[in-house]
């Protein structure tokens, strides 16, 4: 059946950079094709596909008959991709770093370009209306996304709105051609009542104690000035946070507990003002 091209959004002609310039490590690998689209079809909503390629995971999830929007930049892999599918996917040539998101609730799903991997992520999290992403990225990233052997900042950032869950490391010998590291698939689920409420000042407060001086989380926070020196431990183990701890080592609800805890002095001025 042939298909309408679809020009909704900047078309790309093609692109000057070949296969390596834009990651182009294709998903071979049968079993972790059927986990991926075992794990995006558990949500009901409309997918989009970032990063289609040529349809590895395309192709078995639009069995499905959902809607899938797919974005691929390489216009060669854009245009297999549309004789290769069924209508209800339908192939978006455009940067997904310049890709509009949708406005309605949909599904995620990619293997992302491992040298995009940080500047998706960044503008995922920041997108406002997907509810679940499947995603697999380099195997380091994957597992300090999931919190494993300690969480990266821009995990502690998100951690109030995000669940993140690492579910496999994937060889490198999945892919053709195959990269130099292996991969991991992560899944982040939207939470239906956010941890913390202020999203600006909370990230503020995480950079700073990420990047603070010292070592351990009192020390941290009384050199940064988020905490008052006096009874500051005291205050810390009231709410069951661990002093020496580092802040990699902080989970989900452990750093909204922070928060609570070092904005309270500014909520109470809140207050008294209103
Ligand atoms: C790792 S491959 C994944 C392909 C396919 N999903 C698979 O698993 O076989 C990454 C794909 O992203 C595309 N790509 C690279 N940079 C992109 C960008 N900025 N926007 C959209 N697609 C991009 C590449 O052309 C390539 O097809």
């Amino acid at each position: 059946m042939s298909k309408r091209r679809s020009r909704s959004y900047t078309a790309v002609a093609a692109h000057p950079g070949g296969p390596h310039e834009l990651g182009q490590n294709l998903l071979v690998d049968g079993a972790t094709i059927d986990t991926i689209t075992r794990l995006t079809g558990q949500a009901p909503d409309p997918i989009v596909e970032l990063c289609p390629g040529s349809g590895a995971v395309t192709v078995p999830l639009g069995e499905a008959g959902r809607p899938i929007t797919a974005v691929e930049l390489d216009s060669r892999h854009a245009d297999r991709l549309e004789q290769r599918t069924p209508d209800n996917v339908r192939v978006v040539r455009d940067d997904v770093l310049r890709f509009r998101f949708p406005r309605h609730p949909h599904t995620l799903v990619g293997n992302l370009p491992f040298h995009l991997t940080t500047p998706i992520l960044r503008r995922v999290l920041a997108a406002e209306h997907w509810r679940t992403a499947v995603l697999l990225v380099q195997w380091e990233v994957a597992r300090r996304r999931a919190g494993v052997g300690g969480a990266s900042m821009l995990t502690a950032s998100w951690w109030p709105w995000y669940e993140f869950e690492l579910h496999a490391r994937v060889p490198a010998r999945s892919f053709r051609p195959v990269p130099s590291v292996d991969a991991g698939l992560i899944t982040i689920h939207r939470r239906p009542s956010p941890l913390v409420t202020e999203r600006e000042a909370y990230q503020r407060f995480v950079k700073r104690v990420f990047t603070g001086p010292g070592r351990g989380l009192l020390r941290i926070l009384v050199r940064t000035g988020q905490l008052n020196g006096a009874g500051a431990a005291h205050r810390l183990r009231d709410r069951e946070l661990p002093t020496d701890a580092l802040p990699k080592d902080l989970t989900a609800e452990q750093w909204a507990r922070l928060w609570r805890l070092c904005s309270e002095p500014a909520r109470k001025n809140r207050r008294s003002r209103d």
